[in-house]
């Protein structure tokens, strides 16, 4: 049953254990009576102790909600924090935008690591998340206490509830917030989270400038334009270049060369403001695309469909089930982005593409060395290439020789473009 009008359902959450596992639990609504649904198994019994915070989106969009997570979660992944686990969290509901947070689990139940949670807390400038903390009561039933911190040590009682088990939802939580979260839906969108950044990445102000001055609707010229996508070390660079070659066409690359060396300082930020960067990336890159299309073919390295693939894939902790049905929105390609004639995506076994990572011997970007270490994370990632529709991908298994597989390329480039 809804909540009665006006008052909110008390919020939800999903908690990803180690293996992905997703577990859902709820706050009962005050006076609900003491149901059977126990609180679920990430509440380790006393002595154990459990902590959790969640980073509202305040004014100013997620920027700095999304700078605040990452800050505590570097704080608490550093030492001191003996024993402790700390699992991420989403909290969510049917009327609330969803929140990432942590669960933080102290198997000894040291009394000093709440007050070491609050005093991290209260260092954060206002507005500051609350704490809450989860004890069983006499009854041996969890409840939560959620706590106000005040800078100057004080504390206020902003809840109290009983947590119960909660089936999961049949969508994941996170779905409903990517696009216009993490995956800007539309070039407007980027800007605006550009100009959000600009007060505390100065490159977003240049990007934003070159993204400024780029058509906005820029035009496919008449000659054909494939992109080529996939994971890191499945051959797109042996690829595009091959067929740059062989149709004399001009090759171009996202994110485009123009804003490439901003490119780390947006690496190594957190993901919504990475991926703004990539998406604006895109946007500039589609008026290259526009200017080179009307001269000759136009292959390109990476596009839309990586950016949202890598978003959704970093978005939506568990596992491949977890991800957006095939047919969701955030699998649509952008209204306003000038769409390619063709998308190939390069499939490789993951032990080849591990061998060809090895053999080229770069050194491993952060993502790259999840993706080998993380393989849910990779299953993830090509999961939603494959789900990626107007267009979707044509996938071309690049495990034969660079010239076996340059060949299946041109046949399918020769098969649905006129050149
Ligand atoms: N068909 C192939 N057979 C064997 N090795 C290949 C083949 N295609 C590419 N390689 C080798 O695999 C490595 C990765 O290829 P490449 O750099 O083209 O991949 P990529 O998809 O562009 O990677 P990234 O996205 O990380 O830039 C390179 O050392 C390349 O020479
Ligand atoms: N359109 C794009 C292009 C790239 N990314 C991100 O960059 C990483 C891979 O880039 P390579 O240069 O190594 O091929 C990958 O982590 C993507 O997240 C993107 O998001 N959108």
């Amino acid at each position: 049953m809804p909540p009665p009008r006006g008052r909110r359902e008390p919020p939800r959450y999903a908690v990803e254990l180690p293996g992905a596992q997703l577990l859902h639990f709820a706050l009962a609504p005050p006076g609900a009576a003491a149901a059977a649904a126990a609180a679920p198994g990430c509440f380790p019994p006393p002595p154990a102790r459990c902590y959790s915070l969640c980073v509202p989106p305040a004014r100013g969009g997620g920027v700095r909600a999304a700078r605040l997570l990452r800050r505590l979660q570097q704080r608490l992944g550093e030492g001191g924090w003996a024993g402790c686990r700390v699992l991420p969290l989403l909290c969510y509901g049917p009327r609330r935008r969803p929140r990432r947070g942590f669960l933080l689990q102290d198997p000894r139940g040291a009394p000093g690591t709440g007050r070491r949670l609050a005093e991290l807390l209260r260092a954060q400038a206002a507005p500051r998340p609350p704490l809450a903390v989860y004890e069983a009561d006499a009854r041996g039933a969890l409840r939560q206490r959620l706590w106000a911190l005040a800078a100057g040590g004080g504390r206020r009682l902003l809840r109290r509830a009983r947590v119960v088990a909660a089936a999961a939802p049949p969508l994941h939580p996170a779905a409903a917030a990517l696009r216009g979260g993490a995956l800007p839906p539309s070039a407007p969108a980027a800007r605006a989270r550009l100009r959000q950044c600009a007060s505390v990445i100065p490159e977003a102000s240049a990007v934003l400038e070159i993204l400024e001055k780029c058509p906005r609707h820029p035009e496919k010229g008449e000659f054909p334009v494939i992109v080529v996508e996939g994971l890191d070390a499945t051959g797109k660079t042996t690829v595009t270049e091959s067929v740059k070659d062989a149709l004399n066409a001009v090759l171009l690359r996202s994110p485009p060369a123009c804003i490439s060396q901003w490119r780390t300082t947006f690496d190594n930020e957190p993901t919504l403001i990475r991926r703004t960067f990539y998406a604006a990336g895109n946007y500039i890159l589609a008026s290259e695309i526009a200017k080179a299309s009307s001269q000759s073919p136009v292959i390109v390295d990476r596009y839309w469909h990586s950016t949202a693939a890598y978003a959704i894939a970093t978005e939506i902790n568990g596992k491949v089930e977890d991800l957006p049905p095939a047919h969701h929105e955030v699998y649509q390609w952008p209204k306003d982005l000038l769409k390619p004639d063709l998308v190939l995506l390069l499939t490789l076994s993951p032990e080849e593409r591990i061998r060809r990572l090895q053999g080229r011997g770069l050194e491993k970007t952060k993502e790259e060395a999840e993706l080998e270490a993380n393989s849910l994370f990779r299953q993830k990632v090509e999961e939603s290439y494959r789900r990626m529709v107007n267009p979707a991908c044509q996938e071309v298994d690049a495990s034969p020789s660079k010239e076996e597989v340059l060949k299946t390329v041109l046949k399918v480039i020769k098969k649905h473009c006129a050149l």
